[in-house]
């Protein structure tokens, strides 16, 4: 069996990134009982390393730190904190190589998509770096001729966040940015699945001068216990999450009892429309990009792909044209453009996807098997003949699976795209300007992409209506959530 542990090592530039304690309140521990967990790569299926498996009493020292250190680090001015920040992102680039083949090697993803990660993730921290300098108020005229009013914001405390697998870099520093930025202690829970690229960022963090405490990195296999504490503390004022709309809610109800501020960012189930005056090469290509990026497991994917009748077949068979095109292995080599599912679980709900469209009359036009690679690894899949009855419309696939509806009118796709509990994001492809601006306007999620299948940018809010989040984050609307404000009332 390949030691990947030996290998990713030997392929670092910088081994002292691969980290196998746990960062709090400064320091790199074990866990108070020793306890640990294995990291799994999951292209190879062995065992990475293990890291501390800790609990609540760290994870309450992680913001117990953090509700000190942000006293300093708070009264500090926006230039001073966005002169670490400028080099934490400055780090983060010049070990993009390293961080990339450390998240590949936990998550899968090929080594092109983990070098992009690696600049999407380090672009947050230096886009928050730059607003730190921007926190402004506002000055409003008095409602009495002897008052004056003034309204500042601050930063509104310890911060609790779990972040999921797939994005083991960018889902971090997407909230530590705007956080830490604004003057926020924050404590990060990473996904059991992916701790090693949030433990690097933390060395690479330290490195760039974070004060001890601002920034803790809590590893664990109980994410509850850790959801509680950050819930229960009286310390943290806010909880920044992305993951899914159960965990959400579980999250929100024990959430409700300290009235904390949460950020969520939850599930999607993105309708990707093609219009019959779209360009279909250019639709192919961007629902390529946005149904097989990552392997479809970002809550961004096209889930649904709705193409209107005149040119249905037509995009089938350029899509599954495209599709056969990808290269199906282990992120690591060479080529690579779809590396494994994160889990068998999630092999599981792929077929259970597949099996239901068969069921109901669908066809499989490509892949539709476990690959022969074995593992988790599974054939890039186009069906068609599906309906509204089926359970790829309702639910999140998280896989690579391109489902084709067909339609007729723009009224009648309007209307399916939106019977969803989500509203994350959403794409469509056509030319006619009239039909452009009303379909972006009627289509109830909280980001449109128009002929394009890529939306994600540090500069943009991100962030999902109904039952797909709470916030936004990116673009100076992203501090926001992090900020209080407060009313001055000055009687003179
Ligand atoms: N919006 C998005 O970006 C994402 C959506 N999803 C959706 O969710 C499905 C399941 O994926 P999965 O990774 O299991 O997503 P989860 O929502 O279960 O996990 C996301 C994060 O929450 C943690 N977590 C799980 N349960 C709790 C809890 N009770 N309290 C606190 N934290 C908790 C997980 O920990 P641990 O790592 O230990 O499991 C992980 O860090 C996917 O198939 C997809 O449909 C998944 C990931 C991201
Ligand atoms: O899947 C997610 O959790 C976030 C999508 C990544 C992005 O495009 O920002």
């Amino acid at each position: 069996m390949l030691d990947t542990n030996t290998d990713l090592k030997s392929l670092l530039k910088d081994p002292s990134l691969l980290v196998t304690k746990a960062y709090v309140a400064g320091e790199w521990i074990d866990a108070d009982d020793g306890a640990t967990f294995a990291v799994t790569n999951p292209a190879r299926g062995d065992v990475i390393c293990t890291v501390p498996d800790l609990s609540r009493a760290e994870t309450a020292r992680a913001i117990a730190a953090a509700q000190v250190a942000m006293k300093d680090w708070a009264a500090r001015t926006g230039k001073e904190r966005a002169a670490i920040m400028r080099k934490w992102f400055d780090l983060m680039m010049a070990n993009q190589e390293d961080l990339a083949l450390i998240l590949t090697a936990e998550m899968g993803k090929p080594l092109p998509e983990a070098r992009g990660e690696i600049a999407y993730g380090a672009s947050f921290i230096e886009w928050f770096g730059e607003e730190a300098k921007r926190i402004y108020g506002e000055t409003i005229p008095g409602h009495m001729r002897d008052k004056r009013i003034q309204v500042i914001k601050q930063p509104i405390g310890v911060v609790g966040s779990i972040t999921p697998w797939n994005f083991p870099n960018a889902m971090i520093a997407r909230k530590a940015g705007p956080a830490i930025a604004v003057g926020c202690g924050f404590v990060c829970r990473p996904a059991s699945e992916t701790p090693l690229s949030a433990l690097a960022m933390a060395v690479l963090g330290e490195r760039a001068g974070l004060p001890k405490g601002i920034l803790s990195v809590v590893t664990s296999s109980r994410a509850s216990d850790i959801g509680k504490e950050f819930c229960e503390n009286h310390a943290v004022r806010k909880l920044t999450f992305t993951g899914s709309t159960e965990v959400g809610r579980i999250l929100l109800r024990q959430a409700a009892d300290q009235v904390m501020k949460c950020s969520m960012e939850l599930g999607g189930n993105a309708p990707f429309i093609v219009f019959d005056d779209a360009d279909l090469d250019a639709a192919v290509e961007g629902a390529m990009m946005s149904k097989f990026r990552n392997n479809g497991q970002t809550c961004v994917c096209a889930n649904r792909i709705y193409v209107q009748a005149g040119v249905y077949d037509a995009f089938a068979e350029k899509l599954a044209a495209a599709v056969r095109k990808l290269n199906v292995g282990d992120g690591l080599n060479d080529g690579i453009t779809t590396g494994p599912l994160i889990s068998d679980k999630a092999v599981a709900k792929v077929e259970e996807h597949i099996a239901d469209v068969l069921k109901g009359g669908g066809k499989v036009v490509t892949g539709g098997a476990r690959h022969a690679l074995g593992g988790t690894f599974f054939e890039p899949t186009v069906v068609t003949g599906v309906t509204q009855e089926m359970k790829v419309a309702t639910e999140e696939t998280f896989g690579p699976v391109a489902p084709l509806f067909r339609f007729e009118t723009e009224e009648e796709v309007v209307e399916k795209a939106n019977a969803t509990i989500f509203g994350l994001a959403s794409y469509f492809y056509a030319r006619d300007i009239g039909r452009i601006t009303r379909v972006q306007e009627g289509l109830e999620y909280g980001i449109v992409g128009v002929n394009t299948g890529i939306i994600s940018t540090e500069v943009a809010p991100f962030g999902g209506v109904k039952q797909s989040g709470l916030g936004r984050e990116g673009s100076h609307h992203g501090c926001e959530d992090y900020l209080e404000m407060k009313y001055i009332c000055l009687s003179i």
